[in-house]
């Protein structure tokens, strides 16, 4: 299968690109349903996609999505309570699943009172389950990228960048100390659809080493990521945009 590239969404600003986003997020759901009668997205957390959530819980944008069809995973997690300020799962459930009222059943968070390798091979298997006799191809998955180049929890020199099967790892990160949970690169890549989300001067250099050099994974592990045949979507202000090369 051909390998694609990726497509540039550049807006002024950070509120433009959130409301961009939130729009493509309304039509990938809206076309899931259509297809197959439900919508699974797995999300990133972090900063950047705070603001997401909440836009997508507003009134704005509530009534434009079935959310009892909708079924949300995390791309990776910190390996940290469910209870922590720091753990992805609290942020979404009190920017988007209680504000929405999403039922339980449609959340599979990772569970982070097990050991990191234990939690991680749950979590496979709850991907397993999810999608049965199908391949695990998510409609949506939803991305940031750090300043240091990384995405999901795909950090640059972790073993699980040469990991090639199709699931979710622990990575230890030996500079902070701490563990993280993530989708292998494989398992993201075999999604529908792929959006990053990236605005703030902050994070234009690792656009401009992502998307303008050459391949480098080891350093700049989002070059991991790329669609059989269909483009990366990346929804960037003109801030984070900056730096790429014209
Ligand atoms: O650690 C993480 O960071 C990245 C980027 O997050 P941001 O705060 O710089 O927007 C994110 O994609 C990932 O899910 C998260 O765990």
């Amino acid at each position: 299968m051909e390998k694609s590239s990726f497509c540039l969404h550049v807006f002024a600003d950070a509120d433009a690109v959130l409301a961009a986003l939130a729009d493509y997020f309304v039509d990938q759901a809206s076309q899931a349903v259509a297809a197959r009668g439900r919508f699974a997205v797995a999300l990133s957390g972090g900063s950047s996609p705070k603001k997401l959530y909440e836009l997508l819980a507003s009134p704005a944008y509530r009534e434009r999505v079935e959310w009892d069809k909708v079924y949300f995973f995390f791309g990776d997690e910190r390996n940290v309570p469910q209870t922590s300020p720091d753990s992805n799962y609290l942020m979404a459930k009190k920017a988007l699943f209680e504000p929405l009222g999403i039922r339980p059943a449609q959340v599979f968070a990772i569970d982070t009172a097990l050991a990191p390798a234990e939690a991680a091979a749950q979590y496979g298997v709850d991907v397993e389950e999810f999608f049965g006799e199908k391949k695990a191809r998510f409609d949506l998955v939803l991305l940031g990228l750090g300043d240091n180049a990384h995405t999901a929890s795909l950090f640059p020199h972790t073993p699980v960048l040469h990991d090639k099967a199709v699931g979710v790892k622990d990575v230890w990160l030996p500079v902070e100390q701490v563990f993280r949970i993530t989708f292998t690169a494989p398992l993201i890549n075999q999604a529908r659809a792929v959006a990053f989300l990236v605005y703030g001067q902050g994070k234009a250099e690792a656009v401009h080493q992502i998307l303008d050099l050459p391949r480098d994974i080891e350093n700049y592990p989002a070059q991991l990521i790329e669609l059989d045949g269909k483009e990366v979507d990346w929804f960037l202000d003109e801030a984070a945009a900056s730096q790429l090369k014209k």
